[in-house]
């Protein structure tokens, strides 16, 4: 049995759709602000593998909240990976592009230094560093951009948007990868699999969405398939101030895929079908 943290977020959804037969934790049964909490329910279900899909990705609010998203992204994945490594079993984790720094345009290889520019990506950074010091079999995965269906993410943002404003300004010098929760869920379970047959697989993994793109880019791409009328204006970075600062080179690496079997999922492929995902909801 497959153990799950996470229940209502992007990947964990699309994980109970592929594996309904695995166990989900929630905040209820598992907050990962309590990092012991998350321990102690791996030792009490033994399950064969563990797949991490909770964390706290408020990117905005983490310069704000930074101990706190330092227990849920940094502590708890360490916890669960030392109990993982108590019982023998691997653990799955996603982590993201914002570890680095975003400088250049070259795609950046997992064992590329990283320098987060932000709280949430030294929060995730402390998670690895946590899952590789505990010692048990594991893959970090590392993406970038998810959108699904469901959730706060970049599409559901732009079909909002879209459908009350004839202009959007989007930055157009942040490049990178969207990435369909779909596809991170399918890569998760096959690599908790074949984690469980060879360990030796264990090390840190790049898994984008393909072909890379600016935000202006994909919110044009995301209008056009909507058939939303809204026209997207380039702007620079520059022009659109938050408190976290972004990289803005988030392009990955993703050859070492290979290992696993897999490939860069394509995303526009994705946003359709998450598209006619939503109008059957709407
Ligand atoms: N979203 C993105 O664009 C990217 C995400 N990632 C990484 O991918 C992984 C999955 O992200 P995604 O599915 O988008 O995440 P979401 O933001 O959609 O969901 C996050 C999930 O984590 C849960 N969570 C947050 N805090 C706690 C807590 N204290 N205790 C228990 N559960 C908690 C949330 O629960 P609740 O619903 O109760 O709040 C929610 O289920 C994460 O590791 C993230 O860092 C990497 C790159 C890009
Ligand atoms: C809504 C909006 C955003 N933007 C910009 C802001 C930002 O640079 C970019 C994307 O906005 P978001 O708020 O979706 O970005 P953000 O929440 O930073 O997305 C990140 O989330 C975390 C969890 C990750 O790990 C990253 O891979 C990445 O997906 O688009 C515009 O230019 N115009 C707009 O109207
Ligand atoms: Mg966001």
């Amino acid at each position: 049995m497959i153990l799950v943290f996470g229940q209502t977020g992007q990947v964990a959804r699309e994980l109970a759709r592929l594996a309904p037969d695995a166990l989900y934790l929630g905040r209820e049964q598992a907050d990962l602000t309590d990092p012991d909490a998350c321990a102690a329910a791996i030792r009490a279900h033994r399950p064969s593998a563990v797949i991490n899909a909770a964390a706290y990705t408020a990117v905005d609010r983490a310069e704000d909240e930074e101990a706190l998203a330092t227990l849920v992204n940094g502590d708890a994945p360490a916890a669960m990976a030392v109990a993982c490594a108590e019982i023998g079993i691997p653990l799955v984790h996603i982590s993201t592009d914002y570890v680095f720094d975003g400088a250049g345009e070259a795609p950046f290889a997992p064992d590329h230094p990283t320098a987060p520019l932000g709280a949430y990506g030294r929060t995730k950074l402390k998670g690895e560093d946590g899952v590789r010091a505990a010692g048990a079999t594991h893959a970090i995965m590392r993406t970038s951009w998810v959108f699904s269906a469901h959730g706060a993410n970049f599409v559901r943002t732009m079909l909002r948007l879209g459908a009350e404003r004839d202009l959007l300004n989007v930055v157009t010098d942040q490049i990178g990868g969207p990435t369909p929760a779909r596809a991170i869920a399918e890569a998760c379970l096959s690599m908790a699999q074949q984690l469980q047959a060879d360990p030796t697989k264990s090390g840190t993994y790049h898994f984008s969405g393909t072909p890379a793109t600016s935000w202006a880019g994909f919110a044009r791409a995301i209008m056009t398939e909507a058939d939303l009328t809204c026209e997207i204006i380039d702007i620079p970075t520059a022009a659109y101030p938050t408190p976290a600062r972004r990289p803005l080179n988030s392009r990955l690496d993703c050859t070492a895929l290979r290992v696993f079997g897999l490939s860069q999922p394509d995303w526009r492929e994705y946003l359709k079908t998450t598209l006619i995902e939503l109008k059957g909801t709407a």
